[in-house]
């Protein structure tokens, strides 16, 4: 589904990604964690074509995408779900799926109907203002806004910063069925490193812009210098 190759990237002389690899398969969740500043938002950046990508390749389904405009990549199936940016906040909840829907020419209401099943919440407050819902229930619009479109492929930034631990859980369990329901690819970048380990399938830990870790979970769990050095965990 998604494969980044030696990916070098950064913002103009910022050099912040050094030969990156990674992998995604169809119906697949990529955790990627690491540090503060390690480049895991770049990573996503990267893959959405707003970062300046200076050798490697990304593809998609075997379709390089590479160095391609955001809203090209968009029309080919990625959303990207950065914290809050992406929301309406004079509209109504109703009206910032809908007008997503509609940017993305996708014409059925088959996910709207998805994402008001999947966040009942959205469904009781549909007719308020965005602006006014609670930290956690404007993440659930975010992430709501992004599968509207009909996505292969979510790209989520931190979904559960700032979250207390009872959303947490939520986002993250609904996570795991939106790629059990939908078949959706996910990377998903996360600073809660318990929490993105229960939901991957694989994981990544970049550090200082490179890949230090790729594996199982359970196989990081292992790994008691990078636990440990990298990610603050165990003893
Ligand atoms: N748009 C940008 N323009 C210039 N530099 C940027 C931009 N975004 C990030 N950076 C820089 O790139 C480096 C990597 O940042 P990035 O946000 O990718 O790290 P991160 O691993 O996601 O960190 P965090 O966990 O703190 O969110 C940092 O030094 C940051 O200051």
């Amino acid at each position: 589904m998604l494969r980044v190759e030696n990916l070098n990237s950064g913002y103009g002389k910022l050099h912040v990604l050094y030969d990156v690899s990674i992998d995604c398969g169809k119906k697949e969740i990529i955790s990627v964690i690491g540090p503060n500043g390690a480049g895991k938002t770049t990573l996503l950046n990267s893959i959405f074509g707003i970062a300046d990508i200076y050798s490697g390749s990304i593809k998609l389904d075997g379709e390089e995408i590479t160095k391609l405009p955001p809203h090209i990549i968009a029309r080919k199936g990625v959303a990207y779900v950065l914290q809050m940016i992406n929301i309406f906040s004079e509209l109504s909840v109703d009206e910032n799926l809908r007008i997503s829907m509609a940017l993305s020419g996708d014409k059925s209401s088959d996910m709207l109907d998805y994402v008001y099943e999947l966040f009942p919440i959205l469904k009781e407050r549909k007719k308020q203002r965005a602006g006014t819902l609670s930290g956690g229930e404007r993440q659930m619009l975010a992430m709501s806004i992004g599968l509207v479109r009909n996505p292969k492929l979510l790209l989520l930034d931190e979904p559960t910063a700032g979250l207390m631990p009872l959303y947490v859980n939520l986002i993250m369990k609904k996570i795991g069925e939106i790629r059990d329901q939908k078949g959706l690819s996910i990377v998903l970048v996360e600073q809660n490193v318990q929490k993105a380990l229960e939901v991957a399938d694989k994981v990544y830990v970049i550090v200082s812009g490179q890949v230090v870790f790729k594996g199982l979970p359970s196989e990081l769990m292992g790994e008691r210098e990078i636990m440990k050095l990298y990610l603050g965990m165990g003893d």
